[in-house]
């Protein structure tokens, strides 16, 4: 597995956020990570990444113990984390944008977005959403990670565009990158993954195959209330 989560449980405050949660993700392969709003998706994903701390519970990356390690040990060891948001230098360039990440590497990133390599000497603020969103992610795969774990992508964007980045993931984990994708757009998610996971009110509620829910919309529905057991 490259990526093992065991009985992790996450704060924000006081309160646990994320309680009890346990999944793997295997190389080679999305797993969709869904759930309504508040379920504890983005904060279950800040303690992988490391940028808050577990309270309890075990994160393993690719067979070593990463919960209590740094951010940047965690990135070292392969992890790469796209945040929500959209984050660019909006004053730079595509290009420069892309060199914050990383001296090398550009023509790769080009190969997967030509839609950035026309645009390497626009001020990435000027970019659409779309294209920003493009920018994120091909920085974050400057690292060559190996597990990528991205949060909500498709925020504001039109589902055309949204399909185009899901075509992007899908090629990624065929590749042999290991993608915990979190997604408003559930059945884009469902459609390129093989695992899937609901979360609701910081609890697993589903964890099995990304078709049965596709195929039996009722069970999504059951999930996303909390009605259903791991496993279901
Ligand atoms: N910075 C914060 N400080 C305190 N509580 C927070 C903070 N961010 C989120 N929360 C709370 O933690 C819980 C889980 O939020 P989280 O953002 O992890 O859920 P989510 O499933 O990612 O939802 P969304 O789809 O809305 O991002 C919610 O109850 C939320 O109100």
């Amino acid at each position: 597995m490259s990526l093992e989560v065991r009985g992790l449980v996450v704060a924000r405050g006081q309160a646990p956020v994320v309680r009890g949660v346990s999944f793997s993700v295997p190389p080679g392969e999305v797993t969709a990570l869904l759930g309504p709003n508040g379920a504890g998706k983005t904060t279950l994903l800040e303690a992988l990444s490391g940028i808050l701390p577990a309270q309890e519970g075990e994160v393993w990356l690719f067979g070593v113990r990463v919960e209590r390690a740094s951010r940047v040990a965690r990135a070292r060891a392969g992890l790469a984390h796209v945040e929500q948001g959209r984050a660019v230098f909006p004053s730079l360039t595509v290009e420069e944008n892309l060199w914050v990440g990383a001296r090398s590497g550009l023509e790769e990133a080009f190969g997967l977005f030509p839609e950035l390599e026309k645009r390497r000497r626009v001020p990435a603020g000027q970019l659409s959403g779309g294209e920003q969103q493009m920018l994120v992610l091909a920085r974050a795969l400057l690292g060559r990670p190996r597990v990528l774990l991205l949060d909500e992508m498709s925020l504001g964007l039109a589902p055309l565009v949204v399909r185009r980045l899901m075509e992007t993931v899908e090629r990624l984990a065929q590749a042999g990158l290991a993608v915990l994708l979190v997604e408003q757009f559930a059945h884009l998610a469902l459609g390129i993954a093989r695992q899937a996971l609901v979360m609701s009110q910081g609890r697993l509620v589903y964890s099995g195959p990304a078709q049965a829910l596709l195929r039996e919309p009722g069970l999504l529905q059951e999930a996303y209330l909390g009605r259903l057991e791991v496993g279901a």
